[in-house]
């Protein structure tokens, strides 16, 4: 199993954001994770890259700990919000190839292979015109998939994208969809968190619903049901 979480209760200083979570993820699946805004689902992310501990439970990514999964590149990870500095001159490709350090040595000496791979994510994601562009002058949906290009060119059997078609626009978000079905076809297991209910039938495997605790967890149809729905988007959170 690429990712198992048992009884995870997780959050911060007086906070607690999740409860007792308790879920898996198959292999070569796209999973998504469901929940209003404050259900945790970003935390839920953050347990699962080792940045937030678990006060309880535990987290096995590929049979070992979350801090050791991302040392052995077994996760890759594209966040909801990246802090860029628009006047900092880096370009798509060199963010892309950051993607590869995780397989370079100390001197981050770049080799065919790592060419190969960011030349590949630039081409899935459909900025190869635009790779030496910088990416303080790129559209939001452009960011966000130079963002899941640098993601792909890591090459990790995990990956999870916090609520990628956010403020994305059409041509975005339709692009990312395939990527991620490609992915699934490749034998990567994909985690994304989303509040968009459009799509997700058609996108995920399996759909988890958040809030604070799993409320429910299973195929789309069985999970997306009004009653469930409305458990974990119409009551506060309390
Ligand atoms: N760094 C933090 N410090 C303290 N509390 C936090 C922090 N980050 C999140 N929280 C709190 O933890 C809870 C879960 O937040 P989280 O960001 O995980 O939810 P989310 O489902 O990702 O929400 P959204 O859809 O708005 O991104 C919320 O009550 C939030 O206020």
């Amino acid at each position: 199993m690429p990712v198992l979480v048992e009884s995870l209760t997780a959050g911060y200083p007086g906070v607690t954001a999740l409860e007792d979570v308790s879920l898996g993820l198959a292999p070569a699946t796209v999973t998504a994770l469901l929940g209003a805004n404050g259900s945790g689902k970003s935390t839920l992310f953050s347990a699962l890259l080792g940045m937030v501990p678990a006060s309880k439970g535990r987290i096995r990514i590929f049979g070992t700990d979350s801090a050791r999964a991302r040392r052995r590149n077994l996760v890759s990870y594209v966040p909801q919000h990246e802090v860029i500095d628009p006047t900092f001159p880096v370009t798509v490709e060199q963010v892309v190839m950051m993607g590869r350090y995780p397989h370079m040595g100390f001197l981050r000496l770049t080799r065919p292979a790592d060419r190969d791979a960011v030349d590949h994510s630039l081409e899935q994601t459909r900025l190869s015109d635009i790779r030496r562009r910088s990416i303080g002058e790129l559209s939001g949906g452009q960011r966000k998939r130079a963002f899941v290009a640098r993601a792909l060119a890591q090459r990790a059997p995990l990956m999870l994208l916090d609520e990628p078609f956010a403020g994305v626009d059409r041509t975005s978000e339709q692009l990312i969809t395939q990527v991620l079905h490609d992915l699934k076809s490749s034998g990567t297991t994909v985690l994304i968190s989303t509040h968009h209910l459009e799509g997700v039938h058609s996108l995920a495997d399996e759909v988890i619903l958040l809030h604070r605790k799993v409320l429910a967890a299973g195929p789309p149809k069985v999970v997306l049901t009004d009653e469930k729905l409305a458990q974990a988007f119409g009551e506060a959170l309390s």
